[in-house]
């Protein structure tokens, strides 16, 4: 009974479970339509897997971080918000596999080599996906590529041995260090949506916004004058025919009309539905859609190289890839992914070593760094899809069920795995609520 009391004088239309983007923007949709929604947030901050901190005397996001004018949702949220962008800056060398270890470039002509082996990967695209944001608008052609692993495709293509490494050096980075795991389509919709061209795809990740994503999504929240509760992990959701009924861990119980599920799919298996979801859901929960191993680190480097970019090959320990951002009175700052078990994102020392095989004389100042896979509220990175995933269940769980709507980046129709198809989901979870 004091569990039960938890949510008096609640009076909530909708309870939304999670405050990531696709959350969040649920919400403001859900309050701009005259609904009271209530936020239960597992973590103590909002933002899931995007997650602004401060580093070097820098802010720099943690999670999700880079869009452009090519995102519509979330171009049209930093339009409506008047949020300020910035741009990285450009690398001085750039490091790619060799035959052994690695070898280093002017960006000019790295970048650019590197542009004439993607391309092919990506040949036919422009007919199977015709309209990036509808991946389904050449279904006919779709459904049979759905089915190839991105190294496959790769394979296809009888690179050498060197353009193999460049290609699941960088392809693969992108796809979570696995291009055994992820499909062909996950990426070439990706390649779709930057308009069918390298420099498009591959700035995708140099613009980002001055105030960070906390900022950005702080500001829709504000919008969506809901009532948030964080720290409040839900454990159970009971579809009651009438209503439903929202447990926390910590027992405390919430009733409303509709519920809007928004935490990753990695997670949907952690929380208890009563009925049990539907097969689809279960399944794609079962096979995990985001990549299971992500980890992201911010770097403090000092080297007489200057701003340096680095792709190794998939599967080499340690650092995957190194981007670097800006200039600093004392060295530079750089971002990095890894998806080695064994690499610790608080252990400089090993961190350093591994950066040495690109960088001999490097040397990293700080390093702060966050392991999504071992997240519990994530258990993954960004979303990359399986073969299968989009023309299998992909649209089965985009559709409520009973009194639930799912919402989040990784069912998302357009920009899956990025902010843009978290606000898409959120947007369509709401008009799910709203045209009951
Ligand atoms: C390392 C990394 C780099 C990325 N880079 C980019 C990029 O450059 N550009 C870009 O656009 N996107 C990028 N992305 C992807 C982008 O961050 C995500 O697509 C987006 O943030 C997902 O939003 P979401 O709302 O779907 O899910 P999430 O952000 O994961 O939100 C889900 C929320 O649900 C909460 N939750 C989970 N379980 C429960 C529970 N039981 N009860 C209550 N709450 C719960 C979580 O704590 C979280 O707050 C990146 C992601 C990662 C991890």
């Amino acid at each position: 009974a004091a569990a039960e009391s938890a949510d008096a004088g609640g009076g909530h239309d909708v309870i939304v479970i999670g405050a990531g983007f696709a959350g969040v923007a649920a919400a403001r949709e859900l309050r701009r339509n005259g609904l009271r929604p209530l936020i239960l947030e597992a973590q103590r901050r909002i933002g899931g897997r995007t997650y602004t901190a401060d580093f070097a005397g820098e802010r720099v996001e943690m999670g999700g971080a880079w869009f452009d004018e090519g995102h519509p949702h979330a171009w049209k949220e930093l339009l409506h918000y008047g949020l300020q962008r910035t741009t990285d800056e450009a690398p001085d060398v750039a490091y790619f596999p060799a035959e052994q270890g690695s070898r280093a470039y002017t960006p000019a002509e790295g970048f650019g080599r590197l542009a004439e082996l993607v391309a092919p990967v990506f040949d036919g695209s422009q007919q199977y996906f015709p309209r990036p944001l509808d991946p389904f608008a050449r279904e006919d052609l779709v459904r049979p590529l759905d089915r190839m692993t991105l190294i496959e495709r790769i394979d296809a293509m009888n690179p050498t041995p060197v353009d193999r490494k460049w290609l699941t050096g960088y392809l693969g980075g992108l796809s979570g260090g696995d291009s055994a795991r992820g499909s062909l389509t996950q990426m070439a919709q990706w390649w779709a949506l930057s308009d069918w061209n390298f420099d498009t795809f591959s700035s995708g990740t140099s613009s980002r916004l001055v105030h960070g994503t906390a900022a950005f999504i702080q500001a829709m929240l504000e919008d969506a004058d809901a009532d948030l509760r964080l720290n409040a992990p839900v454990s159970r959701v009971e579809d009651r025919g009438s209503h439903v009924r929202v447990t926390t861990r910590s027992g405390a119980v919430f009733h409303a009309p509709f519920a809007v599920v928004a935490v990753p799919v990695n997670v949907w298996n952690r929380i208890t539905f009563a009925p049990g979801l539907p097969a689809e859901h279960r399944g794609l929960a079962e096979q995990t859609v985001a990549v299971p191993q992500a980890k992201k680190l911010w770097l403090h480097l000092r080297t007489e190289k200057g701003l340096f970019y680095a792709s190794g090959a998939e599967g080499d320990p340690g650092i995957a890839d190194i981007v670097p951002t800006q200039r600093l009175t004392e060295g530079h700052l750089a971002f990095a992914f890894s998806t080695d078990p064994a690499l610790k994102v608080t252990d400089r020392a090993q961190i350093q070593a591994s950066l040495r095989r690109w960088v001999p004389d490097v040397e990293v100042l700080a390093v702060k760094g966050h392991d999504w896979g071992n997240d519990p509220y994530a258990r993954g990175g960004w979303t990359y899809k399986r073969p299968g995933q989009l023309t299998g269940p992909l649209r089965a769980v985009q559709r409520p069920v009973g009194r639930l709507s799912f919402a989040t980046s990784d069912i998302a129709l357009g920009w899956s795995g990025w902010v843009d198809g978290a606000i898409e989901s959120g947007l369509r979870a709401a008009g799910q609520v709203l045209d009951r």
